[in-house]
């Protein structure tokens, strides 16, 4: 396999004054023990915009994705080092409530994993445990969360049914409509499409596009398409690095590194 130059890089610049940041990372390395899997990236990720995440196998986009909201905590011997800026807030600081951050920092897994709970129960699980109780204000709750989810139609004459009982589409739609139960400014998304059959990816990607006006996406994909058709931004990763961050047609059409052009065309390898 090639080897690309690690120094080889182009980020683009973000202007603050037209292009609000709703999360921005400075110099994140991630190590897993010894083994640094993620080195010194820095990359801002504009609001109400889908950013993707490309890049082969092992390059470490899901890692990077995962200490977005310190999913990496759960990793015995991991370790983050550098900024994340969330409102002005470093996420990892000492001070800060992870729980009460993953509400506004949510995550879609590559599985759809429904709790074995009633539809009801799966997108009201976590407001109550944050003290909603009231049924008026979690039945209006369910309802905008399918709606947005697209799931509303199909499954609003019985929420009480297994979340277990949908399809794998319908169940990843309802993992959808568990984050944005929690009203999350931005979604962090890990293959959510991939164990997916081609319609219900459509139905998803039809989804995140409709979810982009209020909820900053950011979505880890292998899927090439899928990247260029749904994201407005495109980083790609190597090696631990992203060696180019830019627009997403300028990904696909006119890359500015060797590594990103062979890798969006099929020639990395
Ligand atoms: N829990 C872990 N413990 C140790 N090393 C890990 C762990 N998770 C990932 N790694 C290593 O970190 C590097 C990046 O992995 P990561 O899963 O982030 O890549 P990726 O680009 O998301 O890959 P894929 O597309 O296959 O999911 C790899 O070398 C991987 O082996």
């Amino acid at each position: 396999m090639q080897n690309y130059s690690l120094d080889d890089i182009y980020i683009r610049d973000f202007d603050p004054a037209t292009e609000e940041i709703a999360i921005d990372t400075k110099n994140i390395r991630v190590f897993y023990g010894d083994k640094e899997a993620i080195h010194d990236v820095s990359l801002p990720f504009e609001r109400y915009k889908i950013t993707a995440l490309i890049g082969a196998s092992g390059s470490g986009k899901s890692t990077f994705l995962r200490s977005l909201n310190r999913m990496n905590d759960n990793i015995e011997g991991s370790r983050v080092t550098g900024q994340i800026m969330y409102r002005d807030i470093d996420i990892n600081a000492k001070n800060v409530d992870v729980y009460e951050m993953r509400k506004h920092i949510g995550m879609v897994f590559q599985r759809p994993n429904p709790f074995a709970k009633s539809i009801y129960d799966n997108i009201t699980f976590a407001p109550r445990r944050f003290g909603e109780h009231r049924k008026a204000v979690l039945d209006e709750l369910v309802e905008t969360s399918l709606k947005q989810a697209a799931l509303w139609d199909q499954v609003k004459d019985d929420l009480h049914q297994s979340g277990l009982a949908l399809s794998g589409g319908q169940q990843q739609r309802l993992c959808i409509a568990r984050a944005i139960a929690m009203k999350p400014d931005v979604l962090l998304m890990d293959e959510p499409a991939s164990a997916l059959d081609p319609i219900s990816t459509s139905t998803v990607e039809d989804t995140l596009l409709a979810l982009k006006d209020q909820y900053t996406i950011i979505i880890v994909t292998h899927n090439m398409q899928q990247a260029a058709r749904i994201s407005d931004y495109t980083a790609f990763f190597y090696g631990g690095k992203a060696l180019e961050y830019d627009e997403t047609r300028k990904i696909f059409t006119r890359p500015k590194i060797k590594a990103t052009d062979d890798y969006v065309s099929g020639h990395f390898g």
